[in-house]
């Protein structure tokens, strides 16, 4: 990829995109971080050998894809400051802020702006992301190509054509690596209850979980088969399964990722305004 890809903000999100990008073959000089701090900055420098600023417009002049990186309660202060650079420049921008709708950020950056929005996940990091993509009317089909192929570096690209579904994207992906983690912590604690040491309970706790996830990937069987596959008749895992559908997992699950997709709803009315 030749194009100049500038990161605002240099946070958890963009260094698991820029760490997946160059493991992936872009070239650490096309990228550009910014952040308020040299100090955060050399950190990502020295591991990335990435470009750094803390001049949001000095980076965002070079840029051919801006990608909007800050927390989404910044990110209107951010968009104004940077729409006289954006308009001269006319850059894709790239927005992978939580609830915040690509209309909102295109009038932040003064109008008539390409904008994509962005649903990434933190495994983006390790090649393995899964991120949401909609584009707005302004996005050229090679600059719909340009934001596939970014993010494609990194994971797997499923677009949406109604924006209201990157909530739903939110849901089942963008925060979905935290319920995974939660569950491995969960599993270390019951193991060491049961009496393993707690290295060994997370090594084997992690990789089942990559095994699980390999196995749902490739196999032509639903997710429910592979289950049951596993619960031999009158066996173990039946009995740990029926506890799991006793204790309403499913209704938990559900309940959780409704909350998730109505925070996401909430940001978009509190941040702008309608
Ligand atoms: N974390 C995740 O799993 C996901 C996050 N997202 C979205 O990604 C965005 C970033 O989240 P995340 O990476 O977790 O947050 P972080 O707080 O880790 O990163 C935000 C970054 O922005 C920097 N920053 C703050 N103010 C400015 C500014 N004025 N100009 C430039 N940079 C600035 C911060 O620097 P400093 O630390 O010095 O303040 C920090 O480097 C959010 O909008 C979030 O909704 C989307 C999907 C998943
Ligand atoms: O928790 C958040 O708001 C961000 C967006 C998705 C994952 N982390």
């Amino acid at each position: 990829m030749t194009n100049k890809i500038t990161f605002i903000g240099a946070g958890n999100m963009a260094s698991a995109i820029i760490g997946g990008l160059i493991d992936s073959g872009v070239t650490p000089a096309d990228i550009t971080a910014t952040a308020p701090r040299e100090s955060e900055l050399d950190t990502i420098r020295t591991r990335l050998n990435i470009q750094t600023q803390t001049d949001n417009n000095a980076a965002a002049s070079q840029a051919d894809v801006l990608v909007l990186a800050v927390k989404p309660q910044i990110m209107r202060d951010v968009c104004e400051a940077l729409s006289d650079t954006v308009k001269q420049r006319n850059p894709l921008v790239i927005s992978i802020a939580a609830g915040l709708d690509a209309a909102t950020i295109d009038q932040w950056l003064g109008g008539d702006n390409a904008v994509v929005r962005c649903m990434p996940n933190t495994p983006s990091l390790v090649g393995r992301g899964a991120s949401g993509l909609y584009a707005n009317a302004r996005v050229s089909d090679a600059q719909r190509d340009v934001a596939t192929h970014l993010m494609e570096a990194v994971g797997i690209v499923e677009w949406v054509e109604e924006e209201a579904l990157l909530d739903a994207v939110t849901a089942v992906s963008g925060s979905a690596p935290a319920y995974f983690f939660l569950m491995l912590e969960a599993m270390e604690d019951a193991a060491v209850k049961l009496g393993l040491p707690a290295d060994t309970a997370r090594r084997l706790a992690i990789q089942t979980a990559l095994g699980a996830a390999t196995m749902a990937q490739q196999s032509d069987k639903d997710p429910a088969t592979l289950k049951q596959n596993v619960m031999s008749p009158g066996g173990t895992t039946e009995q740990a399964i029926q506890h799991m559908e006793d204790a309403q997992l499913r209704t938990t699950i559900a309940d959780a990722m409704q909350a998730c997709a109505k925070r996401a709803q909430a940001m978009s009315k509190e941040l702008s305004g309608h």
